[in-house]
């Protein structure tokens, strides 16, 4: 069943997207139709006015007067409703093409946004979206409204003298090719300029990203003429789009002067010999003003279609971009234990294998540690467990089921995976722990959130900001550590509660101190659900129930930490680098300082 609210749900096809909204398109050009009608009652009124006036009949000059004032202001009202209504179906089909845009970018995987920086893609979502929003509102405003004008200016003109509407259509042949000729390079114009924008953007993201880098390294005036160098070309595309628009107007204008001249050279001519009257003459000439419009706008409206072609063409890239990870076909299941068995994984980034033959079982329940050194494929595992990439067939199960075949809703729900690099929300500190709350916002939410927070050992220094949990954090708000921002996520993967958790390195950034304290809250959270932990760390690997060991991708010792303390391989050395780097800090830290003994292991 669709849901008129869901995105997954909106047609991407602008024929689609037409029918969808043909009750705005419908109404707006009946409107039009109605305007246009009383456009020519005003040219019969007009001509009716001057005639009575010529033959001196003021009461009826100032009757046909007075009714042409009325049906003038309809007119008006008229149009201003017609454009509301076209305006409206542009305006919802932006909507909804924006909405399923973020959509299909949720679903896209790592290769999509390789192949699509973030700034093409921001300007796609804007510039492009907003081409196509002018096509379909401005544009079928105007294409409707163009040839109803037409229709009616040509019916007045045929009505009043089919002569002399013929000679006012000589520069016709001529107008249709000037519209031929800019409306096939308008489509290649734009489409360059709007290219030229994204590199452009996708250039200014980069080096506000950047901007610390930038400055400590003082290469400010190197980086401006790099960007110097998309600023040109985006100036030259702009600049010759420009030219092609501007010279479109007068060409057109220059053809339709032409046809005016013959109105009134040969308009004369048959005024004076007496087949038109005075009153014929003005009101053929209105009709040909508002015949006028439309043929100048000919060129106008086929470059606003041009456009929006180019731009909706950008913005299919997107649509019809084939998402790497898709959804299972198996019934969500009702309830998940946690068991977690990964059998012979293997994942290459391009032609380089990172993790090649890896085996693992943790039953519910129970805690597992990745251990290796850096670069081994440990985050690469985590992030094939949540299906965050790729993940082949037949290599990871939870609770028995391939999670291939899973609805994606079940796996990632299950799994809460607090990432290594933790990003956060510019949005409140309880936002950003609560984010996979409902609500995030109601008392209940925030007592989980509050507990979550002291579970992550960061509740303190929440505490300890100016607004509390309310302080905005992130990008734009209170710049955290790089440990803080780590507990942070940490919170927020321990919030909702999941059967397992997937644990990325999060001591990399704590002082011993608060290593102790995580890891104690580590070691409650694994006598509840399942933990896989990934760590260099042997104090906290000890706690868990087992222990793998990767080195280039490959399992190269399991066990518990002391069947791998006594083994004497990688594990051991680790053990001992360890062991001694404590060693050294203790004799550098005064005794109040020291961090407490451990609490003993789940193993
Ligand atoms: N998106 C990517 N594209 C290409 N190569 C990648 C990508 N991500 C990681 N790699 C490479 O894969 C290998 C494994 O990386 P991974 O992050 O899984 O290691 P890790 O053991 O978690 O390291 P660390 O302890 O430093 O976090 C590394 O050599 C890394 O350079």
């Amino acid at each position: 069943m669709s849901d008129d609210s869901d995105p997954a749900c909106y047609p991407t096809s602008l024929s689609a997207q037409f029918r969808r909204n043909l009750h705005l398109y419908l109404s707006g050009a009946g409107l039009l139709a109605v305007q246009q009608l009383l456009m020519a009652k005003r040219d019969f009124l007009v001509r009716d006015a001057v005639d009575a006036a010529t033959q001196k009949f003021p009461d009826a000059a100032a009757q046909a007067a007075l009714l042409m004032l009325l049906v003038s202001v309809g007119a008006a009202v008229v149009r201003v409703l017609s454009r509301i209504t076209m305006f409206s179906g542009g305006r919802n089909v932006e909507y909804e093409l924006r909405a399923v845009l973020l959509h299909r970018l949720h679903q896209l995987g790592p290769s999509f946004f390789r192949r699509m920086p973030t700034g093409e893609i921001m300007s796609r979502a804007t510039n492009d979206l907003g081409q196509v929003r002018l096509l379909l509102g401005f544009g079928v405003l105007n294409v409707i409204g163009s040839v109803f004008a037409f229709a009616s200016a040509l019916y007045v003109m045929l009505h009043l003298s089919v002569k002399l509407t013929l000679a006012a259509m000589v520069s016709m042949p001529l107008l249709m090719l000037i519209t031929r000729w800019t409306s096939s390079r308008m489509f290649t114009r734009t489409r360059e300029n709007q290219e030229a924008l994204g590199k452009m953007s996708d250039r200014v993201l980069a080096s506000l990203a950047g901007v610390r880098v930038v400055r400590s390294f003082a290469l400010e005036e190197a980086e401006l003429r790099s960007f110097n160098t998309f600023n040109q070309a985006y100036l030259d595309k702009s600049l010759s789009l420009a030219r092609l628009r501007g010279s479109m107007g007068p060409m057109a204008g220059a053809s339709v002067s032409v046809g005016i001249l013959v109105v009134f050279w040969f308009g004369g001519r048959l005024v004076l010999g007496g087949e038109m009257s005075k009153g014929d003459f003005v009101s053929f000439w209105l009709a040909l003003l508002r015949l006028t419009w439309p043929m100048l706008a000919l060129g106008f409206v086929a470059s606003i279609v041009q456009r929006g072609r180019a731009g909706y063409a950008r913005l299919r890239a997107i649509y019809e971009a084939e998402p790497e990870v898709v959804s299972g076909t198996l019934p969500r299941p009702e309830h998940v234990h946690g068991a977690l068995s990964v059998r012979d994984l293997s994942f290459a980034y391009g032609a380089r294998t990172v993790v090649d033959g890896v085996s693992f079982d943790v039953p519910a329940g129970g805690s597992l540690a990745l251990v290796g050194r850096t670069g081994s494929g440990k985050s690469t595992i985590a992030i094939l467990l949540a299906r965050l990439m790729p993940t082949p067939k037949g290599a990871v199960f939870l609770d028995g089921a391939d999670i291939c075949d899973l609805p994606l809703e079940t796996v990632r729900e299950s799994i809460g995976y607090a990432q290594q690099d933790a990003f956060l929300f510019s949005t409140t500190a309880a936002r950003n722990i609560g984010f996979a709350l409902d609500d995030p916002d109601t008392p209940e939410a925030h007592a989980r959130i509050e507990h979550a927070a002291e579970e992550a050992q960061v509740l303190s220094e929440i505490h300890g900001l100016p607004e509390q949990f309310d302080t905005v954090v992130g990008e734009r708000g209170v710049q955290l550590s790089g440990g803080q921002r780590q507990r942070l996520a940490l919170a927020r993967a321990l919030v909702r509660e999941p059967p397992i958790l997937v644990l990325d390195d999060p001591l990399s950034a704590v002082d011993a101190k608060t290593e102790a304290a995580i890891l104690a809250a580590i070691e409650r959270q694994a006598a509840r659900r399942t933990v896989v932990l990934i760590t260099h760390r042997v104090a906290a690997a000890r706690r868990c129930d087992q222990i793998v060991v990767l080195d280039q991708g490959r399992v190269t010792e399991r066990g518990t930490h002391d069947e791998l303390s006594r083994a004497g391989g990688l594990y051991a050395s680790f053990a001992e680098e360890q062991r001694i780097e404590e060693d050294l800090a203790m004799i550098d830290l005064p005794p109040s300082s020291r961090a407490p003994e451990a609490p003993p292991g789940v193993a």
